[in-house]
């Protein structure tokens, strides 16, 4: 029994999901998942803006199993705060198959972040979605980027499309390789090459330090769950024009879903529609996520 009661409302991640028909490449990494507590072993953040169900490191493996994928990046969900005890504590329990990305505040010591490169940590992550987290100000993460710069990590930013024009030269500012979630939530009821997609469009393609994450289609479609169509056009476009810096995650266990619960199975078939040939889909799922979160290694056996 976890010490915490889900919200009213929370949606628990899917308990069957399907057997993908598609059969990812060998060492396919899923580059965007969370854990969540548990909660009695490791609780939730007073300042949370919401109570999930438990999703533990365990049936985090299962489900990289199931899927037939190799390795998982980790990423703090906002529900932890700056607490990353179960992050660590699911890295360092994971054979080295999986890495992190982190939510470190400014005044974090040297050795709290050597701790974390220890464990796995290979970035951080700054949120700006307001339903989410009260926002840090730009000095304070512009102190973090500095921290975290020395030990090769990058940053990952979460924010939605209409927030992009404002947050743009705060986002050129950040001196490190620089990961963007869920292709920066676009609105697909707009077009592809409509003028919110393409700012998008164009932080990739004058910053060749930016990389996207084409993931979350159950967030972004407005049509709906069988096939998420309205999505694919987006991320297909991403993965088509920069395949060296396309990530993919299932994002499980799905924090805050409120229209439906996605079966993983059928996020994984969705891989062949956005990154159409064996050469794309071994960037988006190996090579990009093997050089990003295990360099040492990538190179080891591919050279730099
Ligand atoms: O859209 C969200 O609600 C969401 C939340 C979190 C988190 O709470 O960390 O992470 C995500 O990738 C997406």
């Amino acid at each position: 029994m976890s010490a915490f009661t889900p919200d009213a409302d929370w949606l628990h991640w899917h308990l069957s999901p399907k057997k993908p028909d598609f059969v990812p490449p060998e060492g396919a990494v899923d580059a965007h998942c969370h854990v969540f507590g548990p909660g009695d072993q490791f609780p939730f953040a007073p300042e949370r803006k919401y109570t999930p169900c438990d999703a533990s490191k365990d049936q985090l493996w299962a489900l990289r199993d199931h899927l037939g994928f190799s390795r998982n990046v980790i990423v703090q969900a906002t529900c932890h705060g700056a607490d990353n005890r179960a992050l660590v504590d699911a890295l360092e329990h994971s054979g080295g198959l999986a890495r992190g990305v982190a939510t470190v505040r400014p005044d974090i010591s040297d050795e709290e972040l050597q701790a974390l490169h220890a464990a796995g940590v290979r970035g951080v992550r700054f949120n700006f979605v307001k339903r989410l987290v009260d926002a840090l100000p730009f000095d304070s993460l512009h102190t973090v980027a500095e921290r975290i710069k020395p030990l090769g990590w990058h940053i990952v930013i979460y924010f939605e499309a209409q927030e992009l024009p404002e947050l743009y030269d705060f986002f050129t500012s950040l001196p490190t390789t620089i990961v963007v979630d869920h292709m920066g939530r676009p609105d697909v009821s707009k077009p592809v090459e409509g003028e919110e997609f393409q700012l998008f469009i164009r932080l990739l393609r004058e910053n060749s330090n930016f990389w996207s994450k084409v993931s979350c289609p159950e967030r972004l479609s407005l049509t709906g769950p069988d096939t998420y169509d309205d999505v694919v056009p987006f991320a297909r476009h991403v993965v088509e024009q920069f395949p060296e810096r396309v990530l993919w995650g299932t994002d499980w266990p799905h924090p805050n879903m409120k229209s439906h619960m996605p079966d993983d199975g059928a996020l994984v078939d969705m891989i062949p529609r956005i990154a159409p040939t064996p050469e794309l889909q071994q960037k988006l799922l190996v090579e990009n996520p093997m050089r990003l979160y295990w360099p040492e290694e990538w190179e080891a056996q591919h050279g730099a």
